[in-house]
């Protein structure tokens, strides 16, 4: 648990306030016994003044009345610093999650991520501001107060002492028992929570296939193992604590027949052997606790231990120790350099081949290159590496001559923006959607705006301006919903709106009709000019954006030129095109055979698209 210490330092003296207050209520309850020995040995039983005992009595209301008093001390030092080292540790894991790679959120779920920085912190928090204090203020009550009876009565004192030989022997074993329990059922409650998350995300695919059903069996059964973990977890405490309660009481039974004898024989005062039994009974209410403390401790400690893998995980991809700036881009704009490009997934299985194998590929300034492959051929993890998603495990990747490994990634992706397949939205206006990438501060509410209409424009989303609030109306998970085409110009925007040197688009207008994705693609040409632009390519329509075309095979880049030249020349080229088997044909003629080969369209110098119909 020292590991905390790095979150709950600042919080510690307000912490160890707590504590004091604590030990100091637990040690005025000790003195109560102590006042009653007196009152017995001396007004009761010889002089029988009546002063004397309303006195000591008036002092055992003072120190009652203290004792509420520090236990109040003890809550309102505690309170606040839990909350704030809570805090502090979630702001902490939530920047952790943000700056681990991608590799990382490749192997983690949503909802372990989501178990650990909520229902994990929350006991951490309660361990911290509640059971660490008490733990240490009911062991150290015990052993004053044990320390107290064997001053009162030696003998007795002993023997009570003997009954905690088992009873450490007992929180030993629980220790062990517990620890594997409490760290099962919070990875069980982390994959529960998985199993929401995604079957919410996933909504609509379980209602279309009709597995409602299958999902809430999977669920329940799930469920059903984090009870019976969570019945193992209680049944291993209630065994620990019954043996912590009755193991005291018991010892005390003898204690007391021992104790009436000692005093029939007068080796201790009856004063004596009233204050022995009142310090037990305050001492027991901290033994019979020390169960259930330390069981939260075991618990908080599977927490800590959970949160710590994700703040601990190691990320190889981090800042250069002292970072390069980019030079200035030429008048035509960046050049992108791969140099043979070597990746494997950390994942991938052993034997299996890097999914690229020796990538050498440049796009010149301000020239758009499309990347075509068959599926699965690691165009999206080319895409990839560009703006650093992942590094490359040989070769390297040069932005105006710059590795990118060099560069702060905030500036290398200020530099390179990227448009996704599938369009993540955030939860917030089209407007904050397409200034993500963009520093609004810097360039003031209006540059803002009219930068986010262009974008918008560029992107042929012109349905921005039929929604109910325009530009600030909210969309994404909590927001409208939007097609997927709508999305996806809205993602598309936001890469245009970055204003990037390097434009990374991965199959952006896969979602578009024919005719939009035109549009759009003759728009983007025109403002394209000094952004060197990477598209990955399904189908022809999207070739017609660019000015060259790679192709990518067996993890190399085995052809590169005009897509009229590869279509000529580059057997793999075409077959690609064919395999992909999404352009257009061209409708054949009666008495034509369907299977007519494949009719592209062409890209033309001026950026338009002519198709190809007099083949
Ligand atoms: N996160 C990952 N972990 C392990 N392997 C992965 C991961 N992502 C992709 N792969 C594997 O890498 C290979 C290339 O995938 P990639 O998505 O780059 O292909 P692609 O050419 O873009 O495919 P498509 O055209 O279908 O989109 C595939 O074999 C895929 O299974």
């Amino acid at each position: 648990m020292t590991r905390l210490l790095r979150w709950a330092r600042p919080a510690l003296p307000r912490i160890a306030a707590g504590g004091v207050a604590s030990l100091g209520a637990s040690l005025l309850a000790l003195a109560v016994p102590q006042v009653l020995r007196e009152v017995v040995n001396g007004p009761l039983l010889t002089e029988g003044s009546r002063g004397a005992v309303v006195q000591a009595a008036a002092l055992v209301l003072v120190l009652g009345v203290l004792e509420a008093l520090l236990v109040w001390c003890r809550r309102a030092f505690i309170l606040t610093p839990g909350t704030t080292v809570e805090r502090q540790m979630r702001t902490d894991l939530f920047g952790r999650l943000l700056d681990l790679p991608m590799a990382f959120h490749d192997r983690w779920s949503g909802g372990q991520l989501l178990s650990r920085a909520m229902s994990d912190l929350g006991m951490v928090r309660r361990w911290l501001a509640f059971g660490l204090v008490m733990l240490v203020v009911s062991a150290t009550t015990a052993v004053v107060g044990v320390g107290l009876m064997i001053a009162t009565a030696w003998q007795l004192g002993l023997v009570y002492l003997a009954g905690a030989a088992p009873v450490v022997w007992l929180g030993f074993r629980f220790r062990e028992d517990y620890k594997a329990v409490a760290r099962q059922a919070r990875d069980q409650a982390g994959d529960l929570a998985t199993t929401v998350e995604e079957s919410v995300h996933g909504i609509r695919v379980l209602k279309a296939f009709g597995r409602g059903g299958d999902a809430l069996e999977g669920f329940a059964r799930q469920a059903e193992d984090l009870r019976a973990t969570e019945i193992q977890k209680a049944r291993t405490l209630s065994r620990v604590s019954f043996a912590l309660g009755a193991l005291p009481e018991a010892v005390l039974a003898v204690s007391l027949g021992l104790g009436v004898w000692l005093a029939a024989e007068g080796a201790v005062s009856v004063g004596a052997l009233v204050a022995f039994f009142a310090t037990a009974a305050v001492v027991n209410a901290p033994v019979e606790r020390l169960g259930q403390l330390l069981a939260m401790t075991l618990d908080a400690r599977a927490a800590l231990d959970r949160y710590i893998e994700v703040v601990d995980a190691p990320n190889a991809l981090t800042d250069p120790p002292e970072p390069r700036d980019l030079p200035e881009p030429g008048r035509r704009g960046s050049r992108l350099v791969l140099a043979d490009v070597r990746f494997r997934h950390p994942t991938a299985p052993p034997g299996a081949r890097d999914v690229l194998d020796g990538v050498d590929l440049v796009v010149e300034p301000g020239e758009t290159m499309a990347l075509v492959g068959l599926t699965g051929s690691g165009k999206s993890t080319l895409a990839q590496l560009v703006p650093r998603l992942y590094d490359v495990t040989g070769g390297s990747v040069l932005v105006d001559g710059v590795d990118v490994r060099e560069v702060a990634r905030d500036d290398l992706r200020r530099a390179v923006a990227v448009a996704f397949e599938d369009p993540l939205l955030f939860s917030a206006s089209v407007r904050e959607n397409v200034l993500l990438g963009v520093d609004e501060a810097g360039l003031g509410p209006e540059a803002a705006d009219t930068l986010a209409r262009e974008a918008l424009a560029v992107a042929s989303a012109g349905f921005v301006d039929a929604l109910p609030h325009g530009m600030d109306t909210v969309i994404g998970e909590e927001g409208l919903s939007l097609s997927g085409g709508q999305r996806q110009r809205i993602a598309l925007a936001r890469a245009v709106a970055a204003r990037p040197r390097v434009l990374v688009l991965d199959d952006p207008l896969s979602a578009l009709d024919v005719a939009t994705e035109a549009a759009v693609t003759t728009r983007l040409r025109a403002t394209l000019t000094g952004t060197t632009t990477l598209v990955v390519a399904h189908r022809p329509s999207t070739v017609a954006l660019a000015d060259r075309v790679a192709v990518l095979e067996d993890g190399r880049v085995t052809g590169v030129g005009r897509h009229s030249d590869l279509l000529a020349r580059h057997p793999h080229y075409r077959y690609v095109l064919t395999a992909l088997g999404s352009g257009p044909r061209e409708v054949p003629a009666p008495g034509e055979p369907l299977d007519g080969p494949l009719v592209l369209d062409e890209p033309v110098g001026d950026g338009t698209v002519r198709s190809r119909g007099d083949r």
